[in-house]
């Protein structure tokens, strides 16, 4: 394929790929770019949400058809997940940042929920990543509990964490997040950045508008975690955006010990 010719410049993930983007990646040059020394890869995520001109004539199709189409993707990524997952009995899942460096205090507090966790009978999932989401797999592992990997395609080279004993590849950042409610009884936050937030504040919306019941979402860390419920109370509710009783979804902890008795007494078990 010739340099500015459609899909020239693609970097697919696997020759399927290759086949269905090579008409739609056109539209965003798909040069490579470099982020960090690493190449950037262009994701399916990307490929999917990114804006395409429908008044392009050469991309005219890509909404109608390529969208349509990849229906069928998605539908194969949710089989793929069901099917691996359809017998974890009780789980729970571990968010947490993916910049903890093992030895740190953050990333022995990821060893200690998981294996507290792997200890309570529960299976512990994490997006098989690094940091703290390797350091609860870590403990889990330790423990004997299954230890499992939710893993997302990212821009960048990204490797599951090697205390995973149940590894699954996602492209959809949706289905991926799906699998995460679905599989596991409660939510534990760790301290995290943008990704953790984004999986607590989909955890509250789920709870709050009654999709799952009796789930419950602990935050471990006072000092990381109370300025944001301070400000959930201090203007979210002094504001009318949320009902006093929404606070009531999130528990507080400090400690791995009070984060798994959390989850105990407030999860749905057998
Ligand atoms: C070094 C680096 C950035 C690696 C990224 N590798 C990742 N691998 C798997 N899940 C991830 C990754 N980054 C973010 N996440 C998801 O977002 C959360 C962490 O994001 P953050 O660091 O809090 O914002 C995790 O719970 C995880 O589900």
């Amino acid at each position: 394929m010739a340099d500015g010719e459609p899909g020239a410049n693609a970097q697919p993930t696997d020759d399927d790929e290759a086949t269905f983007e090579a008409v739609p990646l056109r539209h965003i040059g798909a040069t490579q770019v470099r982020v960090s020394g690493d190449a950037e890869r262009i994701t399916t995520d990307r490929t999917l949400l990114e804006w395409v001109d429908p008044r392009d004539p050469q991309l005219a199709d890509h909404r109608r058809i390529h969208d349509s189409w990849r229906v069928l993707r998605i539908q194969s990524e949710f089989v793929a997940g069901f099917d691996a997952l359809s017998g974890v009995a009780e789980a729970v899942t571990v968010f947490g940042s993916a910049r903890v460096e093992p030895g740190s205090d953050e990333y022995n507090l990821g060893v200690d929920v998981g294996r507290r966790l792997g200890e309570a009978g529960f299976a512990v999932i994490t997006g098989g990543g690094p940091g703290a989401m390797e350091a609860t797999n870590k403990g889990a592992f330790e423990a004997g509990a299954q230890s499992i990997g939710l893993n997302i395609e990212l821009p960048f080279e990204q490797h599951i964490n090697p205390y995973v004993t149940l590894a699954i590849n996602f492209r959809y950042f949706f289905v991926r997040k799906t699998m995460f409610v679905k599989y596991s009884q409660a939510f534990v936050c760790l301290p995290g950045g943008i990704g953790t937030l984004d999986e607590l504040f989909e955890a509250l919306t789920l709870v709050q508008t009654r999709k799952v019941l009796r789930f419950p979402i602990v935050l471990v860390g006072r000092d990381f975690w109370g300025p944001l419920v301070d400000w959930m109370k201090n203007t979210l509710v002094a504001d009318g955006k949320i009902s006093p009783e929404d606070l009531d979804l999130i528990t507080l902890v400090d400690t791995p010990e009070e984060a798994v008795q959390a989850v105990c007494d407030k999860a749905i078990r057998p």
